[in-house]
Parts: C-alpha cells; sequence; structure tokens
C-alpha cells in the first residue's frame, strides 16, 4: 500500500513502528487536500498495529479537507500517544495472551451513546450480545455513576458484575475481600434466583443525607428551566444539558449553595452533568481494585500480577481514577472512549461506542480462535 493511502488507524500507532509522523503525514495530506475512506478490511503489509476489522460496524470516514476537518490535526497528534485499540488489537491480545483478562467497561458513552435524556441511554442489541459474548469468555463488570439498579435496567444481562454510583455500590461473588474497609461495609444478600451476592456498600451512612439534598436541590433549581436532577444513590447528577447556556452560572451558584449545607459532599463535573458525591477515599479505580480481589485476582507475588490483564474502557473523568490504577499497577490496558484530544491516563484510544462494539466483538473472537 502506499505511504499516502495509509489508515488514519495504522498512522495512529506510527509511534510503534517508527513510520511517518502524524503531524507529517497531515501537512502531507493538507497539500494534496484529499479525501480518504477507510472501510473494514486493509492491506496491513506495511504495519503489525494495524486494524484487520471485518464487520461492518467499523467503518471509520475521514475527510481531510481544508476546511472543517473530521481528523483534524490536534487529534492525529494525540492519537500517535493513545494510539487505537482497534489497530492495536493484535498487539493488545498478543500481550494478554496466556493471561486471565478482566473485563471492565463504563456505561454511558461507552456501551451507550450520549443522548439528550439520561432516562434513554439505551443500550443496543448489538452492544448487549457482544458484552454478553465477551462476559462468556472473560469476568466482566460494568462501573457506571449511575444507580446500579438503573444501569442493571439498560443492560439487563445476569452475567456482569454491577458497579453503580461511581462504584460506590457493588455486588460481587460471595468471597470475602481482605481489607478491613472491604470487610466494614459489605452485606451478604440472596437475590431473586438464590444466589448468593455480596454488596458493597462504603457511603452507607450518607444515604439519609443524599435523600435530604436530593429534595433541596429540587426545590432549589426547579426556577430554572431544563435541569434534571438523578438521584443515583450514592451520589446525585444534576444534568444542565437543556439548560440555556445564560443559565449555567445561576444553575452552579445553587448547587453551590446547597452543597455548603453538606460538608461532607463534594462535586465533579461530567458531560453537562454536575456530578455530587459523599467526600470518601472510593472511587471508580478502588471499585476496579475491589472487583478484582473478590474475583481472586488479587496479586500476592509480582508474578500473580503478571499473570492477570484487566482491561477498562471509558468516557468520561471520573474513569480517569480506573485508568490511574491500571497505570500504577504497570499492567493492564486503560482505553479512553473520545474522538476529541483529552488529557488522560489512558494508554488506548477508540473513538465511540461503534469502535467499542468492534473491539468487544473482535476481543470474544479472538478468545474463541485461540483457546477452542
Ligand atoms: O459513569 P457513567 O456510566 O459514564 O455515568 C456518568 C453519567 O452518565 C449519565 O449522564 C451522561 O449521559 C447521559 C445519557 O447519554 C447524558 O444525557 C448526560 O448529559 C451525560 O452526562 C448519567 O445520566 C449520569 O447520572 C452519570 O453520572
Amino acid at each position: 500500500m502506499a505511504e499516502d493511502q495509509k489508515t488514519l488507524r495504522e498512522q495512529s500507532c506510527a509511534k510503534l513502528h517508527e513510520v511517518e509522523t502524524p503531524k507529517k503525514w497531515l501537512k502531507k495530506k493538507h497539500e494534496q487536500n484529499a479525501e480518504f475512506i477507510w472501510k473494514g478490511k486493509q492491506d496491513q503489509k506495511n504495519s503489525s498495529c494495524s486494524s484487520d476489522v471485518d464487520d461492518k460496524s467499523n467503518v471509520w470516514i475521514t475527510q481531510n479537507r481544508s476546511t472543517g476537518s473530521v481528523g483534524d490535526a490536534d487529534y492525529i497528534s494525540w492519537l500517535s500517544e493513545h494510539p487505537s485499540a482497534l489497530s492495536c488489537f493484535k498487539e493488545i491480545m498478543n500481550a494478554a495472551r496466556g493471561k486471565s483478562i478482566v473485563v471492565f467497561l463504563d456505561y454511558d458513552g461507552t456501551l451507550s451513546p450520549i443522548v439528550s435524556d439520561p432516562d434513554r441511554a439505551f443500550m443496543s442489541n448489538p452492544m448487549r450480545s457482544a458484552v454478553q459474548e465477551v462476559s462468556r469468555h472473560f469476568p466482566t463488570a460494568i462501573i457506571s455513576g449511575r444507580s446500579r439498579s438503573k444501569v442493571y435496567e439498560f443492560v439487563k444481562l445476569k452475567e456482569v458484575l454491577y458497579a453503580g454510583s461511581h462504584g460506590m455500590d457493588i455486588m460481587a461473588p460471595p468471597q470475602q475481600a481482605n481489607s478491613s474497609y472491604a470487610v466494614k461495609y459489605q452485606t451478604r444478600t440472596i437475590d431473586e434466583n438464590d444466589q448468593e451476592f455480596v454488596t458493597f456498600q462504603p457511603a452507607q451512612e450518607f444515604l439519609p443525607e443524599i435523600e435530604k439534598m436530593l429534595k433541596k436541590l429540587e426545590k432549589k433549581t426547579c426556577q430554572i428551566e431544563g435541569v434534571v436532577i438523578e438521584d443515583n444513590r450514592f451520589c446525585i447528577s444534576v444534568h444542565y444539558r437543556h439548560v440555556k447556556e445564560q443559565d449555567y452560572e445561576i444553575l452552579e451558584k445553587q448547587v453551590e449553595k446547597v452543597l455548603k449545607e453538606y460538608p461532607k459532599f463534594h462535586m465533579t463535573r461530567g458531560k453537562k452533568v454536575l456530578e455530587i458525591r459523599p467526600s470518601i477515599k472510593w472511587n471508580k479505580g478502588h471499585a476496579l481494585e475491589y472487583l478484582m480481589e473478590t474475583l481472586g485476582f488479587t496479586s500476592r507475588s509480582p508474578k500473580e500480577k503478571d499473570d492477570v490483564v484487566p482491561l477498562y474502557i471509558g468516557d468520561d473523568k471520573t474513569d480517569e481514577d480506573a485508568f490511574k490504577v491500571l497505570k500504577s499497577r504497570g499492567a493492564g490496558f486503560p482505553i479512553i472512549v473520545t474522538s476529541k484530544p483529552r488529557e488522560t491516563a489512558a494508554s488506548y484510544s477508540l473513538r465511540d461506542p461503534t469502535e467499542v462494539l468492534s473491539f468487544l466483538i473482535r476481543m470474544s473472537r479472538w478468545k474463541s480462535a485461540h483457546y477452542y
């Protein structure tokens, strides 16, 4: 394949294979004012870190026009630092071969696209099947900012473990986690199918205050058109996607006023959402570690650590805590879902939930091809 016909994805792994740098490449493309259409299977002769995707869902069209380019220079340059997990699929899986892969997934923006109504962030059937298939091959958990029951309502898969409220509400198998912190907040429960589970809820004591705060927030913001307040059980989301821009500041002031009355809570920001949660030392990263432990993947030695490969896919700021945990473990694959350059601790990237779907499908296929 001629150099100038290479796909952006191949270019994203340029660093790994010391081919042309994305910036130089982009410049060349600008000069040619070319239009590239990348579809599925491509010639992989020149790069082992390239995509051999063969499902139709993975169609990426990049227009490189001088006006309004989809794959802009910043993004392409960013891709060289955070290559596409699809392009680098073989490398990722080769590194994981013979090891135990554990899959962690965020929900909104990862398994379902970001939509304007939080109650309608449904998961597509192909995505559900892909997650189900992945969970048949690898232990799989979904860690979301939503309440655990809400995520389950969307996903509806019994095979998967769920952590809601940014990891502050986990339902896991009955193996005991060893740390005293974990034991303190664990409760054994039996689900509707008579299966035993352990719920871990480190923010239990905050529930009465959260209830009061919800009411107060509703009262204080009901005058602002477009505000949606979502009860995520151990945390609260104040959505402003439908609020007029001139009202953003007023809304934030109201939220801050309420927060002042509740000093044990703090606010973080997500995608057009203000998230309020108890100020405890527990986040999605801790949830990942807790789940690894309860799943029996606690590393007692460096060798054991090397034998487990956690993979985390997420799109939001709160997922960064999990990426950092993987980074500090020095093992595993943190993958960010974004189509824009972002400051992140993730090593790899996927553009959107469609690419997440392709990645998950390929994981299952890879496992079937290599282990059966
Ligand atoms: O950890 P996550 O599963 O990614 O949850 C984070 C927040 O996601 C949801 O809000 C976001 O998605 C909505 C639906 O697409 C969108 O309307 C909203 O603007 C986004 O911020 C969820 O509603 C929040 O409660 C979660 O905290």
